[in-house]
């Protein structure tokens, strides 16, 4: 029994919806739900999508800074797994949705990088304003950001502190998608089922190669896809797209 977290089902899309009064922000037992809830939705083969989303005008508002006011070792141990989080929506077998219903900042905004789709809500703003804490993203955000935005844009965001508007956010790249507010259940909808139609198998094999073999020398990169080949050939859903293609009929991929 969780008290923050909800998890919605709508055929093959797991929604978690966040909902910690008044700005949900992060605090130790927030993370601990969520990695209580994620593993077995991550594992559920029905599960082919999985959407993370807000309640009212916030996202995700960063750390509780209440609680970041404990800067003893053993509290950011304690924050910290929030990295965990993290690592558990980037290394999910299926495709994983930021739906950023409304403000993303600090640690909301880390958690956005780590999802395969960003959505952000027309009237929020999403950040990373802990400069103007004395902090810096520290959980995810500082090596997450780089690699999405390139070093110079990174840093400077991060400096800043800017909270940037839905607008500013999608021409830098930081969301791939900007819904109007009273549509964004909608767009939001939309893209889950589009994406749980997907082959959930080859999705999760794709994911992992691209983390895996983004810093290895080609050759092994390479090596590593060829292996990940034989592991796509042997899939139902492999075989299922190649011969609805030819049918000319619409897949009906399963995940298996
Ligand atoms: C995420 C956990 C990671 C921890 C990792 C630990 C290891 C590393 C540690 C260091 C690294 C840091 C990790 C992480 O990056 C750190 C952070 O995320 S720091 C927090 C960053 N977020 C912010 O700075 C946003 C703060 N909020 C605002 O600026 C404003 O709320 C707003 C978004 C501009 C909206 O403003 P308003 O519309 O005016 O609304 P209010 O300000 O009145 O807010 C309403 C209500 O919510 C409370 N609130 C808002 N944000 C937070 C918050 N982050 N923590 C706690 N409380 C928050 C606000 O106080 C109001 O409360 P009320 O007054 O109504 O009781």
């Amino acid at each position: 029994m969780t008290k923050y977290l909800d998890v919605r089902r709508d055929g093959g899309t797991a929604t978690i919806v966040i909902d910690r009064p008044p700005a949900n922000a992060v605090d130790p037992a927030l993370i601990e739900e969520f990695l209580e809830v994620i593993p077995p939705l991550a594992g559920d083969p029905s599960v082919r999508c999985l959407v993370v989303r807000g309640t009212g005008r916030f996202f995700v508002a960063g750390a509780d800074i209440a609680v970041m006011r404990d800067l003893s070792v053993a509290n950011h141990v304690k924050m910290r797994r929030w990295v965990e989080v993290q690592r558990l929506l980037e290394r999910a077998p299926k495709p994983v949705i930021a739906a950023m219903n409304g403000h993303a900042l600090g640690g909301g905004a880390e958690l956005s990088l780590a999802c395969d789709l960003r959505i952000l809500a027309s009237s929020a703003t999403i950040g990373f304003p802990e400069t103007s804490l004395g902090l810096f993203p520290g959980a995810g955000g500082s090596q997450r950001l780089p690699r999405l935005l390139g070093p110079h844009r990174a840093k400077r965001l991060m400096i800043e502190g800017a909270r940037l508007s839905a607008a500013e956010a999608l021409d830098l790249g930081l969301v791939d998608v900007v819904a109007d507010d009273d549509d964004f259940d909608r767009v939001v909808a939309g893209h889950a089922e589009d994406l749980a139609a997907r082959p959930t198998t080859t999705i999760g094999l794709l994911k992992r190669i691209v983390e895996a073999g983004y810093d290895l020398p080609l050759d092994d990169a390479l090596e590593l896809e060829w292996q990940a080949v034989l592991e796509l050939i042997g899939t139902q859903d492999a075989a299922e797209g190649l011969q609805a293609f030819l049918d000319k009929r619409p897949p009906r991929f399963t995940g298996r």
